[in-house]
């Protein structure tokens, strides 16, 4: 792994914020002190300076000495926070990644300056493990710094570099997937525990089992209906159960709320 020489500041010490710089610090992409993390306020900055990072509530202060700028606010707080930051930016300098959903680069640009290099990156929670799906895009940044930004989040998990027109499809389909899929796990557990296994269990059983699907197509690189073909016997109780669920609407409500999550994560922030 070779160590990112400069410096990176996190704006927004949230649940991506902190998770991106702890996968940083545990991947050796930087040492925690060259990561400076900001919020608000300086409650709930105390454990990360404890852990090495550099904290500050200055956001100016941290961006002038930075080289990647990472923006990890909520998207309506990002307006305020790029309106702290437009005067220090170096064109020269920075690369701006951000997270925040449904902002374009050229949204960001506009606040911030139009010559600025902007890369989205859409993770999802999954990166305070190092197993993140995050998507890339830029419709401006040097195929370099998008080179550098994809290795930074290759560290804490796989990377898909899309249009930046599918950013919106990428934080439904893999940012809110994650909480689609954690449901379905709750969901089987909560059907053993009605056929008979304790909660514990049950929900032990169901995370191994769903871990198990998702390494079958990823080390088999095989397709799910190949996947279940394998398990569905003739008139076998696979079928049974498998066609009652799509009776009620199993695939239906999941391309839905995909569709759904898409179309609100596009509408969460407005430019003025
Ligand atoms: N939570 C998730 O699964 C994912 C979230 N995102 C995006 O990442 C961004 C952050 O999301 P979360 O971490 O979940 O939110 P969060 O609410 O946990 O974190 C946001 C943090 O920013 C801080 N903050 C707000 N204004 C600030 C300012 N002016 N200066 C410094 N810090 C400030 C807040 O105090 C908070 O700690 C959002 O734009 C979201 O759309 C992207 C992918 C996945
Ligand atoms: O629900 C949200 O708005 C954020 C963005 C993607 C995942 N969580």
């Amino acid at each position: 792994m070779n160590k990112f020489k400069g410096r990176v500041a996190i704006l927004g010490s949230g649940n991506i914020g902190v998770s991106l710089a702890k996968g940083l610090v545990k991947s050796g992409y930087a040492e925690a002190g060259q990561i400076s993390l900001t919020r608000r306020s300086a409650a709930g900055l105390t454990d990360l300076a404890e852990q090495g990072f550099a904290v500050s509530t200055d956001n100016a202060a941290v961006v002038a000495n930075a080289d990647i700028v990472v923006l990890a606010v909520l998207p309506q707080q990002l307006n305020n926070l790029l309106a702290q930051i437009g005067a220090v930016v170096d064109v020269q300098k920075h690369v701006f990644i951000s997270v925040a959903s449904g902002v374009s680069c050229a949204d960001i640009r506009s606040k911030i300056g139009e010559d600025v290099q902007v890369v989205r990156a859409m993770p999802n929670t999954a990166i305070a493990i190092g197993q993140s799906m995050t998507c890339v895009a830029t419709d401006n940044a040097s195929q370099q710094n998008v080179e550098e930004v994809t290795r930074m989040f290759e560290t804490v998990g796989s990377v898909v570099k899309i249009n930046e027109d599918l950013m919106t499809s990428a934080t439904a389909l893999c940012a809110c997937g994650i909480a689609f899929f954690l449901r379905a796990i709750r969901a089987a557990s909560q059907g053993g525990v009605e056929i008979g296994f304790h909660a514990d269990e049950a929900l032990k059983m169901a995370v191994q089992t769903a871990k198990g699907a998702a390494d079958l197509l990823l080390l088999m690189q095989s397709h799910p209906e190949q996947e279940i073909d394998k398990v569905t016997s003739p008139k076998g109780c696979t079928i049974a159960g498998l066609n009652e669920m799509e009776h009620n609407g199993f695939s239906s409500s999941l391309i839905k709320g995909i569709k759904l999550s898409a179309i609100k994560a596009g509408a969460l922030y407005t430019k003025e």
